[in-house]
């Protein structure tokens, strides 16, 4: 090929090239100018409100719209556990594999809490009725919990050391609404936990309730006294079904010589409470946060003693590791009228609610306080949180709780009295 016909063919594929640029530009020019088109048109669909009040409005509302989201995002973030809280160290002789029944609702999850940080396995059973998931989601994947999906009504086979006996639904609309089911889960359901804890040799706390001394003649309470209830009211299928609990419990320990601890629990409040608990503490709380009237069900001259729920936790486990077998009572002594507690709360919570006295509801206990000399003396246990103190952190979690339910359900929280 000679010099002419090569330079000639570079002009060419100069040419070409210089084309294609030219092309692309121009195809460039032309969507640069159909942009500004569009975005003319944009800006001339929407309009600067021309008054400034309005943009302001909307201004606002924007910014709180972008709030909500903002706190949304730092509640679903909280959710979603990054690690697990540090849990001690125990050898394989000081590490127990320790079951807890109804570990998944708001005492349990609490003992749950506590054992695990100690350093135990601990295996949760749960049926999930008044039960959630959410109270034990920041465990899911360690090495030393596990939950089961299991109604203690039913026979359970697993091998463990020590065993919780929390399995019940606790508060009054909850254990009323299937009273049935409230008896089998404390008769069939203890026998069937009772059974595990002979079979393995383990030793099993059974949690029992003040409602075992029913409407009291005895005032304060202590473990001697043997209890006013109505064995056919409405409350029955609960204060029966706990009494009969604590007669199998120490059938067993005499016939088949286990190891039993038995704690009488009083009023015991916190956080991981259900929205839908029914009982006075949410109850009011959620009231005075909804800025609705706080329902006084009766006189209000009905007293109770309140106690946070990690007294509760550490008498639980004191009991447990004690050698005292008979009942204990674990509750607070400092005792209040309703009416007291309703303007407690009030006052704590702020707001504009009014405090109403609505029906009484029947065969409820009139009064109530433990006598804890037994706790005092072979537990070396006392309550340590005063109820300022636990009623603070009770209103900040119910707060939380209620922004999350206005979220999903976009509507206000209401409270239904049991019939
Ligand atoms: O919290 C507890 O540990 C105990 O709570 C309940 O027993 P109760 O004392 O009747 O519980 P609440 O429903 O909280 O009632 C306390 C008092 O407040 C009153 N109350 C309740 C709710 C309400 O909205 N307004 C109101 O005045 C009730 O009539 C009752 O006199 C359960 O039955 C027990 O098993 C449990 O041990």
């Amino acid at each position: 090929m000679n010099q002419v016909t090569i330079k000639f063919k570079y002009i060419i594929v100069a040419c070409t090239f210089l084309l294609v640029l030219f092309i692309i530009l121009l195809k460039n020019l032309t969507a640069d100018e159909q942009n500004d088109n569009e975005t003319t048109k944009t800006t001339e669909k929407w309009k600067f409100p021309e008054d400034l009040d309005h943009a302001n409005y909307l201004l606002n509302e924007a910014y709180r719209k972008i709030e909500v989201l903002e706190e949304k995002i730092i509640s679903l973030e909280g959710r979603v556990p990054k690690t697990y809280p540090d849990v001690n160290f125990l050898n394989y002789l000081n590490r127990k594999r320790i079951l807890i029944t109804g570990g998944a609702g708001f005492v349990g999850s609490h003992l749950v809490d506590s054992l695990m940080l100690e350093g135990h396995e601990v295996i949760v059973v749960d049926n999930f009725f008044t039960g959630r998931k959410r109270n034990v989601e920041h465990w899911l994947g360690h090495e030393n919990f596990e939950l089961i999906h299991h109604d203690i009504v039913n026979p359970l086979f697993i091998e463990v050391d020590e065993i919780y006996h929390l399995a019940s639904p606790a508060s009054p609309p909850h254990y009323m609404h299937n009273p049935v089911k409230t008896i089998k889960t404390n008769t069939l359901g203890t026998i069937n936990i009772l059974g595990l804890a002979r079979r393995l040799n383990a030793k099993i706390l059974i949690a029992s309730t003040s409602e075992v001394y029913g409407d009291p003649d005895i005032h304060p309470q202590p473990e001697t006294y043997w209890g006013h209830v109505n064995p056919i009211g409405p409350r029955a299928c609960y204060d029966e079904g706990k009494r009969v609990s604590e007669t199998l419990t120490y059938a067993y320990a005499k016939q088949e010589s286990m190891q039993v601890r038995v704690a009488r629990i009083f009023n015991t409040y916190g956080p991981r409470m259900h929205l839908n608990d029914g009982r006075v503490v949410s109850n009011f709380i959620l009231q005075a946060l909804q800025n609705d009237v706080i329902t006084v069900y009766g006189s209000g001259d009905q007293t109770r003693s309140f106690q946070y729920v990690s007294d509760l936790v550490e008498g639980m486990v004191a009991l447990m590791n004690s050698n005292y077998s008979l009942p204990v009572n674990l509750g607070n002594p400092v005792e209040h009228t309703i009416t007291e507690f309703a303007s407690i709360i009030k006052n704590l919570v702020g707001g504009h609610s009014k405090v109403v006295h609505v029906s009484e509801v029947e065969d409820d206990p009139q009064r109530r306080r433990p006598d804890i000399g037994r706790a005092k003396q072979y537990l070396n246990w006392e309550p340590k949180v005063d109820l300022n103190t636990g009623l603070h952190k009770t209103v900040e979690y119910f707060r939380q709780e209620l922004k999350r339910f206005k979220y999903s359900h976009r509507n206000k929280f209401k409270i239904k009295k049991p019939s």
